[in-house]
């Protein structure tokens, strides 16, 4: 049985009762959550919503709580990084499963369904713009994973050890992590219209994503070689920068998550849209009929 208190320290609570970053209290948390990198996104998830019920901002942290075709629900930012996806999963899995006032863990779990709704890069040339990609696996190069007990567990190791050897991976880099998303919640969301990928979060979004814009970059040949991985005989589909912390911290929480983008870029045919909020609009309507 779990008795620690957690100290102030260790779990910052706001004087209103709300948590630390995200100032949200233990009550406006709901069971099914959407994540979306960018404030602004929120809105737009919302105007779906039948109602609202509260609304709260806090630097990145924009949530929006209501209810869709009568089911409570909320949308979330979390900003641009994989370092923010620390912050969010603690702190909402805090509002799920600690007690606030004792400061201990609750006995009994509560398990949150979490998907994010994002934009994504391509690393293969048939996957045009526009496109939702699950994240079926997810790679992270960010090492956010590699800070908690559990990591070997909850990874594929063998697909880390034949990507690292395959690209010839820098050992100045974070060690990357592979996660499965939860099946059950990929075929609900998926179903066939919803193509399956694996995706990397990178711990950046130009020379991190092998984008050379002023700076040169320490391996040139990355997305190359990244192109023409295969494992059991799947390709690396795409970059974004937080389904794999995710992913791994919901894994290790006891949550269910799964991450679907968006194509805006596709890195190979060296072609971007900065028109896609119709497809990201579109995404966002089957998600949340799905959820
Ligand atoms: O559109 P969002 O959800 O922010 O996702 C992607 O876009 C941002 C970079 O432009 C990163 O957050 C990346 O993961
Ligand atoms: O190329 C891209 C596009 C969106 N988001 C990313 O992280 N990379």
């Amino acid at each position: 049985m779990n008795s620690r208190v957690i100290p102030p320290s260790e779990l910052i609570i706001n004087p209103d009762g709300s948590v630390f970053h995200l100032h949200l209290l233990p009550e406006q948390l709901t069971d099914r959550i959407i994540l979306v990198g960018d404030p602004g996104r929120v809105d737009m998830v919302a105007e779906f919503f039948d109602e609202r019920t509260f609304e709260v901002s806090s630097r990145e942290f924009h949530t929006i709580g209501g209810t869709y075709k009568g089911k409570p629900i909320m949308c979330l930012s979390h900003g641009i990084g994989p370092d923010n996806i620390d912050i969010v999963m603690t702190e909402l899995d805090a509002l799920a499963n600690v007690d606030f006032a004792t400061r201990e863990v609750k006995k009994n779990h509560r398990t949150l369904t979490l998907v994010r709704i994002g934009t994504s890069g391509a690393l293969q040339p048939d996957l045009i713009v526009g496109t939702p990609v699950i994240a079926s696996y997810s790679i992270g190069f960010d090492g956010v994973l590699n800070y908690y007990v559990g990591r070997n567990e909850v990874s594929d190791l063998d697909y880390e050890k034949e990507f690292c050897r395959f690209v010839g991976w820098n050992p100045l880099w974070a060690s990357p992590y592979v996660v499965a998303s939860d099946r059950e919640l990929v075929e609900r969301i998926g179903r066939d219209d919803m193509v399956r990928g694996h995706t990397i979060s990178a711990v950046g979004f130009y020379g991190p994503q092998g984008r050379e814009v002023r700076l040169a970059l320490a391996n040139p040949d990355l997305n190359r070689l990244i192109e023409a991985f295969r494992y059991n005989g799947e390709p690396v589909t795409n970059y974004e920068m937080e389904s794999a912390p995710l992913q791994g911290l919901a894994l290790l929480l006891g949550h269910k998550a799964m991450t679907v983008c968006s194509i805006i870029a596709n890195r190979v045919n060296n072609n971007a849209t900065p028109n896609y909020k119709t497809a990201v609009r579109d995404l966002v309507a089957t998600v949340l009929d799905r959820i």
